[in-house]
């Protein structure tokens, strides 16, 4: 598969200044090579802060937003507009402040309307979105990602595909998650296939109590017992951490950016 690799930021706080700083050079260098670029965000504190340091970023008027199509890697299914939601906490972050055109924003559905308590019903429909959107592709179930973020949790999840669960075995694009041990229960995912499918995949890691996934992610876990591990893209796969998030990688995998 792709080339794994490993950079490690000081705090979170560069982490998220500097994962920003490649997000957007991605999305430039993606419009300049094809017109357009497309990003799945993550939700969780360190993909948010992320999201805000690209709002704070003078660079970033060097993307054109108009251009740039908007996908979630997952959602917690609840009512729309609740503080929760990663849609809501991106748009605040971002998505409200850059021209983005509405219709290149795809968050998944909310408990709402006609999906109202009904999850499979959410993520059959986001799966027809996605699919949607391959044209000149009728087999591709997913559009080609230019970069897909993801954080990590304490137990190795990613998106919202935590360790044992049935997600995890799912061929389909995207799939409802019941009972996930990190609140709301409820939630929807995209699966590792479509996660792969992405050309790049960026996992940002910040704080302590994710060290240990983190290595078990990087030292040959299966993705069964930790998720991330098998969150990697077709070209590349980057780790990007803070200090403490890497605080237990084997030697020689903590590259380090910055003293
Ligand atoms: O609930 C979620 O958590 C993970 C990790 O969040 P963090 O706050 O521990 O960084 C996030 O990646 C996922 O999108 C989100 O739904």
């Amino acid at each position: 598969m792709s080339d794994v690799s490993v950079v490690v930021h000081h705090d979170a706080e560069v982490l998220a200044e500097a994962a920003a700083a490649r997000l957007i050079t991605r999305l430039v260098d993606a419009q300049s090579a094809r017109g357009h670029a497309s990003v799945v965000l993550t939700g969780g504190r360190i993909g948010t802060a992320m999201l805000a340091a690209v709002r704070r970023s003078p660079a970033h008027s060097a993307v054109d937003w108009s251009a740039v199509d908007v996908w979630w890697g997952d959602e917690r299914f609840l009512a729309p507009g609740d503080a929760e939601r990663n849609e809501t906490q991106a748009r605040d972050a971002l998505l409200d402040h850059v021209p983005v055109d509405p219709a290149r924003v795809h968050p998944m559905p909310a408990d709402d309307g006609d999906f109202a308590g009904d999850p499979e019903r959410a993520a059959e429909w986001y799966a027809a979105e996605l699919a949607a959107a391959t044209p000149g592709n009728a087999d591709a179930e997913v559009p080609e990602f230019d970069v897909l973020l993801l954080g990590v949790g304490p137990d190795g999840h990613v998106a919202s595909l935590f360790p044992e669960m049935p997600a995890l075995y799912e061929e389909r694009p995207a799939v409802a998650v019941h009972g996930a041990p990190k609140p709301p229960p409820t939630r929807l995912s995209l699966t590792l296939p479509a996660i792969q499918s992405a050309a790049e995949v960026w996992l940002v890691v910040s704080g302590e109590d994710k060290a240990p996934a983190a290595k078990m992610a990087l030292s040959g876990a299966g993705p069964t017992q930790i998720p991330a591990a098998g969150a990697k893209g077709r070209h590349a796969t980057r780790w990007l951490l803070d200090d403490a998030a890497a605080s237990k990688l084997p030697p020689g995998l903590d590259r380090r950016a910055t003293p």
